[in-house]
């Protein structure tokens, strides 16, 4: 089975997420195409989507977005897992619980293109210089921390789960009578 995982990433760390994603998906035997979602990448031929974007102002990235809405017809009847990259790991106590919960609202915007099997939402790179200074100071000043969050057992457990769930398709797919 082929299986497409496409990103959209700002500053970095969501191609990192992706490639650990389709190391395990590649390790578990499916054959893995890791590719930027932009114009031009196409969707058509793949049996399987885990597609992911960086988070700005609790939303996929315009260019994420948009590769959803325009590959939609395609996606449509396929198995989907989205993933969306954000800060809630770098926050603390009830402002991480806050920020854990823009998860239905990153996928609020998105369920018009696709119905996926599952969303998940982790924290990437949360970096001074990407915030501005003004950013950086308000950050700071709610208690937020800069850093790597990327939690790589938990996205691999994540690449675990869509594999299960895949090689009960393809064994359902092996199996069927006619
Ligand atoms: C301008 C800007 C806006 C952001 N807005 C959000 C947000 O609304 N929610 C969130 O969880 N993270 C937000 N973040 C944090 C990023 O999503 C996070 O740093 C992520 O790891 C970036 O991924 P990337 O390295 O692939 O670009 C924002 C970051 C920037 C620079």
């Amino acid at each position: 089975m082929k299986v497409l995982v496409g990103y959209a990433t700002a500053a970095g760390s969501t191609e990192g997420i992706a490639r650990w994603i389709a190391d395990r998906l590649s390790g578990r035997g499916y054959d893995v195409v890791t590719h930027v979602m932009e114009e031009g990448t196409s969707t058509a031929g793949y049996d399987a989507y885990v597609l992911g974007s960086a988070v700005h102002d609790r939303a996929w990235l315009p260019a994420g977005a948009a590769f959803l809405r325009h590959q939609r017809k395609l996606l449509k009847g396929k198995p989907v897992w989205l993933f969306s990259v954000g800060l809630p790991g770098a926050l603390r106590g009830p402002l991480r619980r806050w920020a854990g919960m823009e998860a239905a609202t990153i996928l609020g915007e998105l369920v018009d293109e696709v119905t996926p099997v599952e969303h998940q939402l982790f924290t990437g790179v949360v970096s001074k210089g990407a915030f501005g200074r003004f950013g950086a100071l308000a950050f700071r000043a709610v208690g937020g921390c800069f850093g790597d969050f990327r939690d790589r057992a938990a996205v691999e457990t994540w690449a675990d789960g869509i594999a299960d769930s895949l090689d009960t398709v393809k064994a359902a797919t092996i199996h069927r009578p006619y």
